[in-house]
């Protein structure tokens, strides 16, 4: 076994993950993501993304090869020192917000900063400026019921950016905003990324978002593949779908 080569922050090989009822998540996926990089992780619904997220990112312990975040071995540590390594290292944007119903917006955003040991007045400022960013420093006294749902996913994602994680893994991070917002929004999180040096893992099923990476790789059926060819949508059933969502 080898250390990943040195430009690599984020690095796996010949991963292999399967879920507990049997269904087959990741298979053989090996990549490299450099420091500072944006890489798209795109391919269609249930091609493996979120598992290969999951396991890169230590949520899960990879079943066979190997992931390494600088020189660490993350597939060799235990679940303490994968949760300290999340917790310090790497952030994560979930398709939809989850966030501690009983806190209020800021201190919602504030939390991963004062888990790593940032005092509760610093963490704050931080969580306003990120706050204003994502266009919600209005609702920074607000508890999560009382927002949107977008208005909770932009609370997600400046949460997620405030403690300038080394890795943020981003699962379909746009998913709940309007089409019209989500390019704002995107555009705010991969500009704070490049001007912070954040490293960003970003699964997508939609080619627009993955065109804002720097580079792509694509699953299906939990491989790596260089394209992926969809069968078209016969137009009887383009029209079907048409005239169903009038
Ligand atoms: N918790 C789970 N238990 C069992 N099977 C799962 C679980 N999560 C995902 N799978 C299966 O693993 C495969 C990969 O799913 P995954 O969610 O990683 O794909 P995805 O590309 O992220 O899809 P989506 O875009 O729909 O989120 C699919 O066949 C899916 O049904």
């Amino acid at each position: 076994m080898e250390a990943p080569p040195d430009n690599d922050v984020l690095w796996a090989r010949s991963l292999h993950f399967r879920h507990q009822d049997g269904s087959p998540g990741v298979a053989g996926v090996s990549l490299g993501v450099r420091e500072g990089e944006i890489l798209a992780v795109s391919g269609p619904r249930g091609s493996g993304k979120t598992t290969l997220l999951s396991c890169l990112a230590g949520l899960v312990p990879a079943q066979g090869g190997e992931v390494w975040f600088n020189s660490q071995a993350v597939h060799r540590m235990g679940p303490f020192a994968r949760e300290r390594l999340r917790r310090d290292r790497f952030g994560w944007i979930d398709p939809a917000p989850t966030l501690v119903p009983e806190l209020n917006v800021w201190e919602n955003t504030a939390l991963p900063l004062m888990l790593r040991g940032t005092g509760r007045r610093r963490a704050k400022v931080a969580a306003l400026e990120w706050l204003e960013r994502l266009d919600v420093g209005d609702k920074a006294r607000r508890h999560p019921a009382e927002l949107l749902q977008a208005e909770r996913q932009r609370v997600a994602i400046a949460r997620a950016l405030a403690p300038a994680p080394t890795v943020l893994f981003a699962d379909e991070p746009t998913a709940p905003l309007h089409r019209a917002d989500r390019a704002h929004v995107l555009r705010t999180l991969t500009t704070a990324a490049r001007s912070h040096g954040i490293t960003v893992v970003l699964a997508t099923h939609d080619a627009e978002t993955a065109a804002l990476a720097d580079r792509k790789v694509t699953l299906l059926d939990g491989r790596r593949v260089k394209t992926v060819h969809l069968p078209p949508v016969p137009e009887a059933e383009g029209r079907a779908e048409c005239s169903l969502s009038v």
